[in-house]
């Protein structure tokens, strides 16, 4: 039986996850696609650092050493960051071989340029773990909904995020601490700045942008706002509405896109997606509205994304590799604003007259407040008046009646 020679660069969270995968799968794996596999080097960073007494591959700090001397068939990079993950990759399909990629932060900016050269060389990059981590978001868009044509994805894509904002509310905990058990958990970034700052998210919008229209939107265009300043009695108030707060990442074929964390009541479909998951609502003409959800990261779930997409290297005749035709992109828009907000502001502040300058516009729905808090909150529906509010923070709230209608999908 020929062998398949893997090299893993990385060896933190995701790369311990696919190592030790493949381990454990090596039986099922062999007997599908007719061939041994041996992870024949590691590639890590740090010598000294203690490693896991089950890791018997040889382990490298030098990457010239993994692609020269073990000759790897596949490369699976799981190191993160621009460089040097894209030089890596890019040596390694000039020397041919296959690469799987995690890397949202690589693939939003370089990807087409790998993709290109991959074909180029006849080999492949392959990055589902790349967005939405566990789940088969880009092989569903790629395999499964050919004919139809995609008009809005609506979804939760960092898990960090989700994370912290259910820890939140389930437990009354700060936010510094979920976001250390975040941390602890493997889902955050070593530097989690792009978790909580909406550009992780941000990143896999632009990877499926470039997957389902093959364009991007502009990225100076896209609104992008993370739950960094989110406050505990924020998450509080809001429940009190029925409301929960979610980072939610708005897509349309007009390639409009807001990132940012949004109120949705509990008809929402993406209401109940609390822990770690993700999901990815994806309307199309044909089929209508398809939700895939299940956890967005952690070791084992971007492991099980990364080692899917190590079989469909060898599967015959699969076209979820293949480039996006490029869409024919309706007019670029601005995203379109909806009409109701959550305003939370100290009590002592909000005057009547602010109240009046809303009332103006729309009307106050609903008030709450916390007790032995100095925040309130107010439920408006209609414009925000142009001139300043005293409220802290704005929320936009999705309505469920609304969710259904493609023209409101962008808040
Ligand atoms: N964590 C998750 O749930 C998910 C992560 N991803 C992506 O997967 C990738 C890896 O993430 P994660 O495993 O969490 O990160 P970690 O920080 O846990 O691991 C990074 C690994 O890469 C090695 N490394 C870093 N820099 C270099 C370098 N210059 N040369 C050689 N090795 C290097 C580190 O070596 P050493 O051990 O010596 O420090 C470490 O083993 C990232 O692109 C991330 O965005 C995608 C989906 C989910
Ligand atoms: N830090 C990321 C990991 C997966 O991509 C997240 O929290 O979603």
């Amino acid at each position: 039986m020929s062998e398949i020679k893997i090299a893993l660069l990385g060896l933190g969270t995701v790369g311990t996850g696919v190592y030790s995968s493949l381990l454990k799968r090596k039986p099922e794996i062999e007997q599908l696609l007719g061939k041994k596999i041996r992870v024949s080097g590691i590639l890590i960073k740090n010598p000294a650092k203690s490693r896991s007494e089950y890791q018997k591959a040889p382990l490298y700090s030098e990457f010239e050493k993994i692609l020269d001397k073990e000759a790897p068939d596949v490369i699976i990079e799981a190191i993160g960051g621009i460089e040097p993950a894209r030089t890596y990759i890019t040596r390694s399909l000039e020397a041919g071989c296959h690469v799987i990629s995690a890397n949202k932060d690589l693939i939003a900016r370089h990807g087409e340029e790998l993709i290109n050269l991959a074909k180029a060389k006849g080999a492949r990059f392959v990055f589902e773990a790349s967005v939405g981590g566990g789940i088969p978001v880009l092989r569903t868009l790629r395999e499964l909904l050919r004919i139809n044509k995609v008009q809005h994805v609506e979804g939760i894509l960092n898990g960090t995020s989700n994370f912290i904002l259910s820890h939140m509310r389930t437990t009354g905990s700060t936010f510094p601490e979920a976001l250390e058990l975040a941390q602890q958990k493997g889902y955050a970034e070593p530097d989690p700045t792009n978790d909580i700052e909406g550009l992780d998210a941000f990143y896999k919008a632009m990877v499926l942008s470039q997957w389902i229209y093959g364009v991007q939107p502009l990225w100076e265009e896209a609104e992008v706002k993370g739950i960094g300043t989110v406050r505990l009695e924020e998450i509080q108030l809001a429940e009190q509405l029925g409301l929960r707060l979610k980072h939610l990442v708005l897509l349309d074929d007009s390639l409009g896109l807001k990132v940012k964390p949004v109120l949705v009541d509990s008809e929402h479909p993406l209401y109940g997606v609390e822990g770690v998951d993700n999901a990815v609502r994806i309307q199309t003409d044909l089929l209508g509205c398809l939700t895939l959800q299940g956890p967005g990261a952690g070791a084992e779930a971007t492991a099980s994304a990364i080692v899917e997409d190590f079989l469909s290297l060898y599967e015959s005749g699969s076209v979820y590799q293949d480039k996006p035709a490029v869409s024919e992109v309706a007019q670029r828009k601005q995203a379109k604003e909806g009409t109701t907000y959550l305003l939370i502001g100290e009590k002592e502040h909000i005057s009547g007259e602010a109240i009046s300058a809303l009332q103006l516009q729309g009307a106050v729905l609903d008030t709450v407040s916390l007790p032995e808090a100095s925040l309130v909150a107010l439920l408006y529906a209609g414009d925000l008046p142009e001139s300043p509010l005293p409220f802290t923070s704005i929320y936009p709230v999705r309505l469920s009646a609304a969710s259904e209608v493609a023209e409101e999908v962008l808040l």
